[in-house]
């Protein structure tokens, strides 16, 4: 089997992309955000009280007749920005882009956090990083992906994000008409449940290649690009009035500014994002000044190679054993 999904940007910085996904039978449609930093698959829902559900869709478990409770089962995330959600779960019929799987764990959040509810255009998350981090207790659940795993053609998943446009998650196949030239592999380790890897170095606009092994977190869950910070002061000291502002939380540079591009690395291939890609944002709707896609990692413990740098190539993630993460040009 195999499934091919929209990944739909959700506002016009790409914060965030979400895919239809459909619950239950009859199926019940829901946008969520396939999330390669955790292994959650939760919704809002039926159980979500009324004052924290602002626009967004909800899975009714009771208007699903192949739904059945996991009882006594509860979980509870809490995500890097601060953000998190609790509540029950359910097991019922999923599926994403034509793939099925009968039994899923959808776990009904009872309580979102603020940020949630104020993000409309998002009706959960779909993890998929390595089951491990999964948060049911006392039994955790499995991922989409690995319950799917079985009746895949091939053990991947990919992601083809795309900047201010639709891009797709496609899951058991690699579709030669998405990349270009070939793919280049790097091994992933799964510890402690994300799909880590390391970049072999960086280079600013044309500046000379640093051959350095910087170890991350590929995360489609995460906006932005984080990076150590001797890679970033040495990216911004490139941009013109560019200063790491203490009230904006990271390096903001006058919008005028001409931003050089970033490449990385994987093993022996290069990949340039470019300069429109980190110029991520004004502070606000009318100001000169603008935020970076690239911030420093250093306050976070670990780099995260997150959707600014993913959407600049077409992403591979294989569950094979071992593991192992793929990028190619497209
Ligand atoms: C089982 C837990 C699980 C593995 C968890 N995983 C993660 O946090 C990574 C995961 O990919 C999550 C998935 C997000 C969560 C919020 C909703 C959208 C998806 N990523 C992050 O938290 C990265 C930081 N957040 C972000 O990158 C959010 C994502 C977002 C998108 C749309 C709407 C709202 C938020 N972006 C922003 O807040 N932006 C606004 C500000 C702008 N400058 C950049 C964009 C974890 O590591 N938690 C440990 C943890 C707990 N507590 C803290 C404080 N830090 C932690 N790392």
């Amino acid at each position: 089997d195999t499934g091919s999904a929209a990944a739909i940007p959700i506002n016009e910085v790409d914060i965030a992309y979400v895919t239809p996904v459909t619950v239950g039978t009859p199926p019940q449609t829901l946008m969520l955000d396939l999330d390669t930093g955790s292994s959650d698959l939760w919704v809002f829902s039926s159980l979500t009280p009324s004052s924290q559900v602002r626009g967004q869709d909800i899975y009714t478990p009771a208007n699903s007749s192949t739904s059945k409770l996991l009882n006594g089962h509860t979980w509870s995330i809490r995500y890097g920005d601060g953000s998190g959600s609790r509540g029950t779960v359910y097991l019922d019929t999923l599926a994403v882009g034509g793939l099925e799987v009968k039994s899923q764990a959808v776990q009904t959040a009872q309580e979102v956090s603020s940020s949630f509810t104020q993000e409309q255009s998002l009706d959960g998350l779909m993890g998929l990083g390595f089951s491990t981090l999964n948060t049911v207790r006392p039994s955790s659940q499995l991922t989409f992906f690995d319950n799917a795993r079985p009746s895949l053609d091939e053990e991947v998943f990919t992601a083809d994000l795309k900047y201010h446009a639709t891009g797709s998650y496609d899951f058991g196949f690699v579709d030669r008409a998405k990349y270009t030239g070939n793919i280049s592999y790097t091994a992933v380790t799964e510890s402690p449940g994300y799909w880590t890897h390391s970049l072999s170095g960086y280079a600013v606009g044309s500046g000379a290649f640093q051959t350095t092994r910087l170890s991350g977190i590929s995360d489609t869950g995460t906006t932005l690009l984080y990076l150590p910070t001797a890679v970033v002061t040495a990216y911004y000291r490139q941009v013109q009035g560019a200063q790491n502002s203490q009230y904006y939380g990271g390096y903001v540079f006058p919008c005028s500014s001409s931003l050089p591009t970033f490449t990385f690395g994987i093993e022996e291939a290069r990949f340039t994002i470019p300069a429109s890609y980190i110029n991520y944002t004004r502070i606000s709707p009318t100001s000169t000044t603008c935020y970076g896609g690239l911030q420093s990692s250093s306050g976070l413990g670990i780099n995260i190679f997150g959707d600014v740098a993913l959407k600049a190539a077409f992403v591979v993630f294989s569950g094979t054993n071992p593991p192992r993460i793929g990028f190619a040009h497209k």
